[in-house]
Parts: structure tokens; C-alpha cells; sequence
């Protein structure tokens, strides 16, 4: 697969980031030990018009921001501690929605936001936002995506494909709520991530794309991992496109491999299985995905 801009840059990145903490910029989080505790830390941006859309209420774009990246935060089985906001100024009416969707977020979530920046920015720039988000995780070290080991199973909570559902519902003018809700508001697996953290081998959030993710956590870890496309959990509005479901991304479930003998203690399902390590990171009911199959989203 070519490379992406993305990949290359942090690539380069990983030259700088040498501390442990940092797992090798290959994890959903960083950790940070301190000399009583550890903190896991992330930090998510989003765009306007690669993000979400122009005509979108800025209030969902906020609550987003949050649950994208308590998202990471949950893949490590990480409880939100605190939030700090880095803001572009909008118009005042962007602005005032923005701040509502931030205060349903954290009222929601019950984190505290403790701070960030402010600027405004030449006329007519696309607007973008971030979010550091910072963590208690349930156990140390907290699991991380290198941790997949042949013979375990791989599980995933919730359906895939929601958010794609929900944003072509947004583009063709769908005023559903609950249709649109997955792409606008996403929630994250703060109570799964918590509960699986101490019996998980790897665990990571499907940001990109369940089969884009899946390689992830295969390279990271070593192995090939084999996903059983029919039983993948997908959405009833994609049920006839179920590799769209797996590869388009924003679904924010999360993946995680456990011993044959466990089982989640709550909602997921068993989608594939961890092998040694073979000629290729991911299988797709036996066989490599074709060469032309786009896995998930990339940037650049
Ligand atoms: N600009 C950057 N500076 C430092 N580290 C970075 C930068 N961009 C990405 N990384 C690191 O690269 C790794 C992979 O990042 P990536 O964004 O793919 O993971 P993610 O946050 O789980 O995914 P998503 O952004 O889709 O939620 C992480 O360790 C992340 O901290
Ligand atoms: C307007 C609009 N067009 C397309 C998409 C789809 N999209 C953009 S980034 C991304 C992956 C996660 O991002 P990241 O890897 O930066 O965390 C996905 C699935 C969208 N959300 N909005
Ligand atoms: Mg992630």
C-alpha cells in the first residue's frame, strides 16, 4: 500500500518521540507516568470540510471533538479527567453554538474542561479544532495496540457503518436525528473500554476504518489477524454495503482481542481471529483484501 502524507510525517515524528511514553506513535494515546500515578493522554483535531461539514451546527461539531477523542482515551481504558480546547474564532453565532455543544459534552461525560487557546485567523480560512484529553487508566500499563496474540479472538462492540449512514443521510438534507446522531455525535466506549482493560490482549478505537484498524493492530502487534466479514455487526441502512461499513470510517467502536477461554461483559461481538504472523497483516474471510480495496480513511 503507497504510503500516506500522514504516515510519512509521523514516521519522521517518531525520530523526536523517543520517550516510552510515547509507544512508539503507534497507539491510540500516550502514557504518562509520574512518580505515584500515570496519566494517558491524546490529542484529536478536526477540520471543516474534511471533519465535518461547512453547514453543520458547530454545536455538534464540539460534542464530536469530545467523543472522538475520549474515544482514544477509552481504548485504553482510561476514565476523562480533564479536557484543554485549542480554538479558532469563528462568527459570533458559530461561536455561541460551539460553546453549547462543548457544555453538552462535558455535562454528558462529566469531564471538566481546564483550558486551552484562542485565535482568530485571516477571513475566508477553513476553521479547525482541537482537543487534549487526559486520563486515569484502569490499569498499568494500560493496553495497547501491540498486545494481539495467535490464538486469541477478536471482538468489536456496537455496529460499524453508522456514521457513514449518517452522514449521506446529512448530505441528501435528512433532518432524522437518530439517523444522522452516529456521524453527528458519536459516542464513545468509555464504560467497555474501562471493563475490558484488564483482561484485553490489544485494544484500540476504530477511528479510521474497521479493516484500515484491523492491520493496525496486526502490524503493531506482530500477527495477522482474520476477520469473518459475515459477521461483522453493521447497521441496517448498510446491510448491502457491508465493505463500506468496514472501510469508511468515524464509527468510534471499539476492537479488542481476548483469550478463546473470555468473554466480554457486555454487548459485543466476535469477529475474527488473531494468527501467527503470515504474508499478510489482515485476512478477509481467508484471503487478502484486493489490492484495490481502499482499507479506511487515510490523510494525504
Ligand atoms: N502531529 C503529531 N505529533 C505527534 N504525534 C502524532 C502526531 N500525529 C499523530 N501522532 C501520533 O501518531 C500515532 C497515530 O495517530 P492516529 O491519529 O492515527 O491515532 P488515533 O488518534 O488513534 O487515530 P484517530 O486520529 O483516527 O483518532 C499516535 O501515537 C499519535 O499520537
Ligand atoms: C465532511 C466529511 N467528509 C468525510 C468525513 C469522513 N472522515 C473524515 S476524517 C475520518 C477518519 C477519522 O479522522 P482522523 O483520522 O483525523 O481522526 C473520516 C471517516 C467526515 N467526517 N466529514
Ligand atoms: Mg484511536
Amino acid at each position: 500500500m503507497r504510503e500516506s502524507g500522514e504516515e510519512r510525517f509521523i514516521a519522521a515524528l517518531r525520530a523526536i518521540a523517543t520517550s516510552p511514553g510515547a509507544r512508539g506513535l503507534a497507539d491510540d494515546a500516550a502514557e504518562l507516568r509520574l512518580t505515584n500515578t500515570t496519566l494517558v493522554v491524546t490529542h484529536d483535531m478536526m477540520v471543516e470540510g474534511v471533519h465535518w461539514l461547512p453547514e453543520q451546527d458547530a454545536a455538534d461539531v464540539a460534542y464530536k471533538l469530545v467523543a472522538v477523542n475520549l474515544s482514544d482515551l477509552a481504548a485504553k481504558g482510561a476514565m476523562p479527567q480533564a479536557l484543554l480546547l485549542g480554538y479558532m474564532l469563528g462568527d459570533a453565532d458559530w461561536d455561541a453554538r460551539f460553546a453549547q455543544g462543548l457544555a453538552d459534552a462535558v455535562e454528558a461525560f462529566g469531564v471538566p474542561l481546564l483550558g486551552g487557546d484562542t485565535v482568530s485567523t485571516p477571513a475566508g480560512s477553513a476553521r479547525s479544532v482541537g482537543l487534549t484529553a487526559i486520563g486515569r487508566p484502569a490499569v498499568v500499563p494500560a493496553p495497547s495496540r501491540t498486545d494481539a496474540r495467535p490464538g486469541q479472538a477478536l471482538w468489536v462492540t456496537g455496529e460499524l457503518g453508522g456514521a457513514l449512514a449518517g452522514f449521506e443521510a446529512m448530505q441528501a438534507g435528512s433532518a432524522d436525528a437518530a439517523l444522522t446522531r452516529p456521524f453527528r455525535r458519536p459516542d464513545p466506549r468509555i464504560e467497555e473500554g474501562l471493563a475490558i482493560a484488564p483482561m484485553a490482549g490489544a485494544t484500540m478505537d476504530v477511528s479510521d476504518g474497521l479493516l484500515l484498524d484491523a492491520a493496525r493492530m496486526a502490524e503493531a502487534s506482530g500477527t495477522t489477524i482474520a476477520i469473518d466479514s459475515a459477521a461483522v455487526p453493521v447497521c441496517a441502512a448498510l446491510a448491502d454495503r457491508r465493505i463500506d461499513a468496514m472501510t469508511w470510517g468515524d464509527d468510534y467502536e471499539l476492537l479488542f482481542t481476548l483469550p478463546e477461554s473470555k468473554e466480554p461483559s457486555f454487548a459485543a461481538t466476535r469477529i475474527g481471529t488473531v494468527l501467527p504472523r503470515g504474508d499478510h497483516r489482515l485476512l478477509l474471510d481467508g484471503e487478502p483484501p484486493a489490492t484495490q480495496t481502499r482499507l479506511g480513511y487515510r490523510h494525504g
